[in-house]
C-alpha cells in the first residue's frame, strides 16, 4: 500500500504545481533509498496520468467514491470526507476528496490514490500489488465488474478498439522516450540514473544516444579501441552510422563538432556497456557539451600552442614543480608565466558540464579547475554523486546560492571562465511530460517566462561582474526567445557590461561549423550577433537548445547599444529580477514543437505587460513555496507551429560540414590563428 500512496502523493504534487514528473517521481525514490524506484514511480506515474482523465470518468460513473468514502482515506480523517460525501454538496465532496490529508503524515488525496488502484485494477499487466486479503484489494475487486463495463462502454462511444485508446495522446518523441522505463530491474536502476545525471533531460531521446568520453578516465583512442574489440563498428560520419542502425545494432561514430563526443543509436542499452557503468563513458546530449567546449576551445587551443613553446600553464599548489619543470625556477623566473585555468560553473548540478569543465581543463599543459556551486542541497549531493562516477578531483563543489558570492572576492580573483546554465524552462527537450498535465492558463505561463528570464538575467549578469571573468558562457535548454536571444540582448544593452569591455565571442570561437544560429529578429535584426550565437533543435538530433559566449576585451573601444527587440524590451521593465525567480531546478522539459514565446510580444507598457508583470509576483510568490516545477509552453503557441522551429534541417543533424574531426580541430585552430595574428597586426 506504501507504494500506491506515495504514487498518490505524487499525483497530488503535480496538480499542485509542485514540479515536474520527472522530478517529483525522483524526489519521492530519494526518501525510499531504493534502486530503481524512481522509474518504478515515473512508469507508474505517466501511466496513471495517461488514464487520468479516464479514469476520473470511471470513478464518478461507477460512484466508488461516494459509495466507499472510507476506502482510500488514512482512518483518522474518515469522518470528514464520510460527511463531506453525505451532505450531498458536490463542492465540498469534491473538496475532500481532493485534498491530500495534511494531519495524516505523507497520506494522499483519496481522488488520487484511488487513480492509482484503480489504474492498476484495470490496466496495468500485473494488476493490484496487494496481498489477496488486503481489505482493499477486496473492496476494490467488488467494483471491477462494474468499472469493467462503463470502460467498454467507453470505448464504444470513443470508438476505440483498445484500452490504449482511452489514453491521452502524447507526440511521437514523448511517447517514444518513455519506452522501457522500468522494465526489468537493471534497466530501471539505469533509468533512474539517467534521470539523476540529467540525461533523462539532458541526454537526447529520438534516434541518437551521445556519450562522452569521460576523459579524466579514458582517452578517445582508448574507447574506440574497446569499443572495436567489443564489436563495435565505427562509422565516419553520425548519418551514416544512423543509416547502418537499421541493420546493426552496435555501430558508433565520432561526432564531427566535438572532440569526446560519441554518437550511438538511441536504442542502445546502456546497463550492457560496461564503460558507461564505470564512468568512463557519460550519457549527455550533444547541446549540453556545447557550452564547456565553447568556454573552453580558445583555452585548448592556447595550451597546445603554449606546449609546443614549451611554456606550461601552472596550477597554484604545484607552481614551483611546474616553473622548475619548465625550465625556471620556483622564484618566479621562469618560462612558465600564466596560472592554470580556474573555471566556475555557477549553477552546476546534476554536474554534466562541470564535469566536461574538469576534463577539458583537465588537459595536459592547462592543469585547470572548477569550482562548482549548487544552490539546492538535494541537488549538492547529485552533483557530488557525478562528480565521484565522473572521477572529476580537479572540482570544488560548493553548496551555496552563487548570487551571494562576491564577485570581488580575493578567493575568487582567479575565476576567468565561467558557466551559467540556470534554471530554465527546459522547453528545449522533448523528453518532458507535461503533456500529460492540464496545461496553466496562458497568462500565468508568460508571466513565468518572464520571471526566468529576469532571473537568468540576474546570474549571467552577476557572472559578468566577476573581477577577473573573460570568459563566459551562458545557455539553456529552452526554444523560447525571452529566456536566449532575449536575454543576450539584454546584457548587450547594459552599459555597464559594454563599458568593462564585454561583448558576444564571434562565430569563429563559437561552433563555427554548426549551421543553426540565433534568431535575426530576436536580435534586433543583427546579424553579426545572431550569427554569434548557437541555437539546437531535435531536427539536429539533439535537444533544444542555446548558447552564448561573453568574452572582455578591455582595450577594445566599447560596443554600441543594441537595438532591444520588443519582447527583450518588455522583459526589461523587470530588470534583473533575482526576487521573480522562480524555483525549476530540473533541466527537464518536451515540447520541442513549441514555438518561442516572443512569438506573441509581451508589449511594453501594453495590457497584456502589466498584466503579466503582476501575475508575474504572484507567480514569484508561488514559487518561492514550490520545490521544483514550470508550466508547459503556452498551449496557443504550441499550436500555432513556428516557421524557424520546422526550418528544414538535415536529419539527424549534424547542422553544418561534414568535417573529420581532425579537419574540424584543425580549422578550429587555424582561425582562431588568423584571428590572433589579425589583432596583433
Ligand atoms: C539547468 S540546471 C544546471 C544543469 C547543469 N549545468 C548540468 O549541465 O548538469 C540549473 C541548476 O542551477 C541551480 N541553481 C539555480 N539557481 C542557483 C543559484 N542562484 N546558485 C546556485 N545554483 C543555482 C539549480 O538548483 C539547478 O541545479
Amino acid at each position: 500500500m506504501d507504494f500506491y500512496h506515495r504514487a498518490g502523493l505524487i499525483l497530488d504534487a503535480l496538480d499542485n504545481k509542485k514540479g515536474s514528473v520527472k522530478g517529483l517521481c525522483m524526489a519521492e525514490a530519494k526518501k525510499g533509498r531504493k534502486a530503481g524506484e524512481g522509474a518504478r514511480f515515473l512508469k507508474v506515474v505517466v501511466e496513471v496520468l495517461k488514464y487520468r482523465p479516464h479514469i476520473q470518468h470511471l470513478l464518478t460513473a461507477t460512484k466508488l467514491l461516494a459509495q466507499e468514502p472510507t476506502l482510500f482515506v488514512p482512518p483518522s480523517s474518515t469522518a470528514a470526507v464520510a460527511s463531506a460525501l453525505k451532505s450531498g454538496s458536490a463542492a465540498s465532496a469534491n473538496k475532500a476528496l481532493k485534498t491530500p490529508r495534511k494531519h495524516v503524515k505523507a497520506a494522499p488525496s483519496p481522488l488520487s490514490l484511488a487513480s492509482v488502484m484503480v489504474h492498476d485494477l484495470l490496466f496495468a499487466k500485473r494488476g493490484l500489488t496487494l496481498p489477496k486479503e488486503h481489505k482493499v484489494r477486496k473492496k476494490l475487486e467488488k467494483y471491477q465488474p462494474a468499472l469493467e463495463k462503463e470502460n467498454e462502454r467507453e470505448k464504444r462511444r470513443r470508438k476505440v478498439a483498445t484500452n490504449e485508446g482511452l489514453q491521452i495522446a502524447l507526440p511521437e518523441k514523448v511517447a517514444s522516450s518513455l519506452e522501457g522505463i522500468g522494465k526489468g530491474k537493471k534497466r530501471a536502476h539505469d533509468a533512474d540514473r539517467f534521470a539523476e545525471e540529467g540525461a533523462g533531460s539532458d541526454g537526447a531521446p529520438g534516434e541518437i544516444r551521445w556519450m562522452r568520453v569521460n576523459t579524466l578516465r579514458w582517452t578517445v583512442e582508448a574507447a574506440v579501441e574497446w569499443l572495436e574489440k567489443c564489436g563495435w563498428e565505427m562509422f565516419e560520419d553520425v548519418q551514416e552510422m544512423l543509416a547502418a542502425a537499421q541493420s546493426k545494432p552496435k555501430v558508433f561514430a565520432l561526432d564531427a563538432h566535438i572532440e569526446p563526443l560519441l554518437a550511438l543509436p538511441a536504442a542502445v542499452s546502456l546497463p550492457t556497456i560496461s564503460a558507461y557503468q564505470d564512468g568512463r563513458l557519460l550519457a549527455q546530449d550533444k547541446a549540453s557539451c556545447m557550452p564547456a567546449w565553447v568556454l573552453l576551445m580558445p583555452a585548448l587551443l592556447d595550451a597546445e600552442e603554449r606546449a609546443e613553446a614549451g611554456l606550461l600553464y601552472v596550477d597554484d599548489e604545484d607552481e614551483d614543480e611546474e616553473k622548475k619543470a619548465a625550465g625556471g625556477d620556483a622564484k618566479g623566473k621562469g618560462k612558465a608565466k600564466s596560472k592554470g585555468i580556474r573555471v566556475l560553473d555557477a549553477t552546476a548540478a546534476p554536474g554534466n558540464k562541470t564535469t566536461m569543465a574538469a576534463a577539458l581543463v583537465a588537459t595536459e599543459g592547462i592543469n585547470g579547475r572548477v569550482v562548482a556551486c549548487e544552490r539546492d542541497q538535494g541537488r549538492f549531493k547529485v552533483l557530488k554523486d557525478m562528480l565521484k562516477r565522473a572521477d572529476a578531483k580537479n572540482v570544488q563543489p560548493m553548496n551555496v546560492d552563487f548570487l551571494s558570492l562576491k564577485p570581488d572576492d580575493a578567493k575568487l580573483k582567479n575565476v576567468t571562465h565561467l558557466l551559467v546554465d540556470p534554471s530554465c524552462s527546459g522547453s528545449g527537450i522533448p523528453s518532458r511530460l507535461d503533456h500529460l498535465l492540464p496545461s496553466a492558463p496562458e497568462d500565468e505561463q508568460l508571466a513565468r517566462i518572464r520571471a526566468l528570464s529576469n532571473f537568468q538575467l540576474a546570474i549571467v549578469s552577476h557572472a559578468l561582474r566577476f573581477s577577473g571573468a573573460q570568459r563566459v558562457v551562458y545557455s539553456t535548454c529552452s526554444i523560447w526567445e525571452q529566456e536566449d536571444e532575449g536575454v543576450v540582448m539584454r546584457v548587450l544593452a547594459k552599459k555597464e557590461f559594454r563599458e568593462a569591455g564585454w561583448r558576444l565571442a564571434p562565430r569563429d570561437e563559437v561552433m563555427p561549423t554548426w549551421e543553426r544560429r540565433g534568431r535575426v529578429e530576436a536580435c534586433g535584426g543583427d546579424e553579426t550577433i545572431a550569427d554569434s550565437l548557437v541555437r539546437c533543435l531535435p531536427e539536429d538530433g539533439t535537444n533544444g537548445f542555446f548558447v552564448a559566449c561573453f568574452v572582455k576585451d578591455e582595450t577594445a573601444a566599447p560596443i554600441a547599444a543594441p537595438a532591444l527587440p520588443a519582447a527583450a524590451a518588455a522583459a526589461d521593465e523587470g530588470e534583473e529580477d533575482a526576487a521573480l525567480e522562480p524555483l525549476e531546478d530540473e533541466d527537464v522539459t518536451e515540447d520541442a514543437s513549441a514555438p518561442a514565446v516572443s512569438a506573441q510580444p509581451v508589449k511594453k507598457g501594453g495590457k497584456a505587460a502589466k498584466k503579466a508583470k503582476s501575475t508575474a509576483s504572484q507567480a514569484a510568490r508561488k514559487a518561492k513555496d514550490e520545490v521544483l516545477g514550470l508550466a508547459s509552453a503556452p498551449a496557443a503557441a504550441k499550436e500555432s507551429g513556428d516557421a524557424e522551429v520546422k526550418a528544414p534541417a538535415k536529419k539527424g543533424g549534424e547542422g553544418g560540414k561534414k568535417l573529420s574531426k581532425k579537419q574540424m580541430y584543425l580549422l578550429k585552430k587555424e582561425e582562431l590563428k588568423r584571428k590572433k595574428e589579425a589583432a596583433q597586426e
